[in-house]
């Protein structure tokens, strides 16, 4: 609604909301008023002045009703809108909905949250600069229609998954449908069921939105669907673009032209005006949750978004989130289950080896049992591959003095530098801090300093010293730093080029591997005993997607094995991923959970706080709780005591954290809703802190 402007020659003003980055401290949270000559359509992009800058801004739908309207300033003293990039259709209704539903939810403001997930570029374009961009749009080759690609005949439990989801996607935008849980273990063809699926929508007329949890990682699966697709129009969205790619990729979904976007978590808010499905691969993935800013999860937004817009979304996982598999048994999901890999091969045979029965020799023990190098030798012998799995990268996570005990700790940090041998680098994962090896122990001035434990890098060499002439590869993130090398050293390894690939958890995720028949996990212990209580589910889905690397070709599936060297082979958790066996784990852990009072039933938020002095964010932290115990009366939110975060300090910035807790989703949105704007206050009364942030559903606690 406009209101009349005063009596002049000039077209009449108009009141715009106009949703822009405002810097939170300000207290300014809501979308902001503008004045505008120009009648502009809720979702149009408009650059407008904030202070003495221009920002991009979006013009927001009106109010709802409950919302907090302030007193509102006179039209004819508003700032006016300084330009609208009218070339751009506007953002539908749709959109809007989903950025203000997240900005709530994760409490930023609308504004900034939606000037976070625009792509870089358009905050920066000048109108003439976008209509050249928007030109060149145009003369984007569209693909040439193609002869369509050979696909494989449906497995039985493919073809009944497809064909519920055809169900669904008949109904298309008339009632929102339950989320597909697709449950298939490793190999059984959840890909296919997604490209299918995906066929079939775009048969229809309609966008399809893939998501995945890091593209780099898995260049198979985009190879894949390009194949499949390839006279489909198809982008891909990720923040490894140039922020050119990331802004014609964006303008080629929100213009209809790209029929299918497949992308990070980031393309949960691509613009796609014909959306028709959502597909979220590997939906357990921490990766889908972003770690700072907006600390959104785009798989829940993924599901929000489908119920948005009613249409069907896919999640797929061998190891689904906890969360959704209780809600796939509290029947909010529907569950699809395909049990059986394609093929029918058998999912490996999985041996806990226990490393007590090793012999010890001056209480150290040598890394690579003489059993597993022996499964290694036959997999050389029949020309097989093999994987060794070991989360730890670099040679050794510590170096020591023996004589003084001095040990390779970071100055900046609380953690230690791990030992690089490659290029003599004592490196700190934390804040990079890297420097040379010291020729001398720093304490003491003993020559002989020793490395402590086992990373990839060191693996590595075992395993050559133990199998000479085998084709060890090693993939981590050190050995893929350049552009390029990891899609390399894959293709060495699907190419057969590799014997031995030793690898941290990149090497788990989602390759279909074909020769390899022996995946062992050389020392996963660590996780059991974190005090993070996600940490068992994590591991249970790292082991078991680390096994459903072997045995793929079902020719060779009966003699493939998955190994797990451990000192705790009684423990639940292997006993279970003996048999396989996620539902059994699934159970207990829900189990656990609820008799804990821990999510899915019950709902988190933490409040972390960063400064100089641990006091000083301790201070801030308990400053904080006193505001929220009173703000929350009715005492449905529990607050705990501020506690430092798992690595305390991180560049010389003591973290500490306080996790809030409710059974109920409401109360805790409630008190969030409440809390924050306070803080922001609260925050000029502490000098000492840095930062303040909070994280909504937190994944690692
Ligand atoms: N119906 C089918 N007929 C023949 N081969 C198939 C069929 N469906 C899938 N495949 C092949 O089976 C292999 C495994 O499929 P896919 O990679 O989709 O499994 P997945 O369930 O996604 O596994 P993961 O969870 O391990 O990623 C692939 O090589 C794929 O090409
Ligand atoms: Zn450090």
């Amino acid at each position: 609604m406009s209101e009349q402007a005063p009596s002049q020659l000039l077209p009449p003003l108009q009141r715009l909301r106009v949703a822009v980055d405002a810097p939170q401290h300000s207290g300014l949270t809501g979308p902001l008023d503008y004045a505008s000559e120009q009648a502009l359509a809720p979702g149009s992009l408009v650059r407008v002045p904030l202070g003495r800058r221009e920002l991009l801004g979006v013009v927001w739908p009106a109010a709802r009703e409950d919302a907090a309207t302030g007193a509102e300033f006179p039209l004819q003293d508003l700032r006016p809108v300084t330009a609208a990039l009218d070339a751009l259709p506007p953002l539908s209704a749709h959109w809007c909905s989903l950025v203000e539903f997240a900005a709530l939810y994760y409490q930023r403001s609308v504004g900034e949250l939606a000037a976070a997930v625009l792509p870089p570029q358009l905050r920066e374009l000048e109108p003439k600069q976008l209509q050249l961009r928007l030109k060149k749009l145009d003369k984007l080759a569209l693909p040439v229609p193609a002869e369509p690609a050979a696909r494989p005949e449906l497995s039985p439990a493919q073809a009944e998954a497809l064909a519920q989801l055809d169900e669904l996607l008949a109904q298309n935008g008339t009632q929102s449908p339950q989320p597909l849980l697709l449950y298939g273990v490793t190999g059984s063809g959840k890909t296919e069921v997604y490209l299918r699926a995906a066929e079939h929508a775009l048969a229809a007329g309609r966008q399809v939105l893939v998501l995945v949890p890091e593209i780099n990682l898995t260049p198979q699966l985009e190879a894949r669907f390009a194949e499949r697709f390839a006279g489909t129009a198809m982008v891909s969205l990720h923040s490894g673009l140039t922020p050119a790619q990331r802004l014609r990729n964006w303008l080629a979904a929100h213009f209809g032209r790209a029929q299918l976007v497949l992308g990070t978590r980031l393309a949960v808010f691509a613009s796609m005006p014909k959306l028709g499905l959502i597909v979220v691969d590997e939906e357990h993935d921490p990766s889908y949750k972003q770690q700072d800013g907006a600390r959104y999860s785009a798989r829940d937004l993924a599901v929000y978004r489908a119920h948005l817009e009613k249409l069907p979304v896919i999640l797929g996982s061998a190891t689904p989130s906890l969360e959704s598999w209780h809600r796939a048994e509290e029947g909010r999901y529907r569950r699809l289950s395909m049990p059986q890999r394609i093929g029918g091969g058998a999912l490996p045979k999985v041996r806990l080896f226990d490393m007590n029965s090793l012999p010890r020799n001056k209480g150290v023990t040598t890394a690579l049992s003489k059993p597993l190098i022996e499964a290694l030798r036959q997999r050389l012998e029949r020309g097989e591959q093999s994987l060794m799995f070991l989360n730890r990268r670099g040679y050794a996570p510590v170096l020591h003095c023996l004589e003084c005990g001095w040990k390779s700790e970071c100055p900046h940090c609380s953690a230690f530098r791990v030992f690089h041998k490659l290029d003599r680098t004592l490196r700190c994962h934390h804040c990079g801090f890297t420097e040379r090896v010291p020729p001398a122990c720093p304490g003491c001035g003993n020559p002989d300093i020793a490395p402590l434990g086992r990373g990839t890098e060191k693996l590595e060499e075992q395993l050559a010293e133990a199998l000479p002439g085998a084709r060890v590869a090693r993939i981590d993130a050190d050995s893929t730093k350049l552009k390029g090398s990891l899609e390399a050293q894959l293709g060495a390894v699907h190419a057969g080029e590799v014997d031995i690939l030793v690898g941290t958890q990149m090497v788990t995720k989602g390759h279909d591997f074909r020769r390899i028949t022996l995946v062992a996990a050389v020392n996963p212990d660590g996780a059991l005993f974190s005090s993070d209580f996600r940490a068992p589910e994590r591991l249970f889905a790292l082991l078991m997607q680390a096994a459903g690397r072997a045995g793929r070709d079902a020719e060779a599936a009966a003699r493939s094995e998955m190994w797990v060297q451990t000192w705790h082979p009684q423990h639940a958790l292997y006993q279970a991923l003996t048999t396989h066996d996620f539902e059994r784990f699934a159970r207990s852990q829900l189990e656990e959970r609820l008799s804990a009072g821990l999510p899915p039933f019950a709902h988190l938020a933490l409040l972390r706080a960063e400064a100089r002095t641990a006091e000083a964010a301790k201070a801030f932290l308990q400053a904080a709780a006193a505001v929220a115990a009173e703000l929350d009366g009715a005492g449905q939110v529990l607050l705990y005591a501020p506690v430092p975060m798992q690595v305390a300090r991180v560049a010389n910035i003591e973290r500490l954290q306080m996790l809030v807790e409710s059974e109920s989703r409401v109360a805790l949105q409630r008190l969030l809703a409440a809390w924050l704007p306070a803080l922001g206050a609260l925050k000029r009364e502490h000098k000492g802190l840095i930062r303040w942030a909070v994280d909504v559903d937190p994944l690692a606690i």
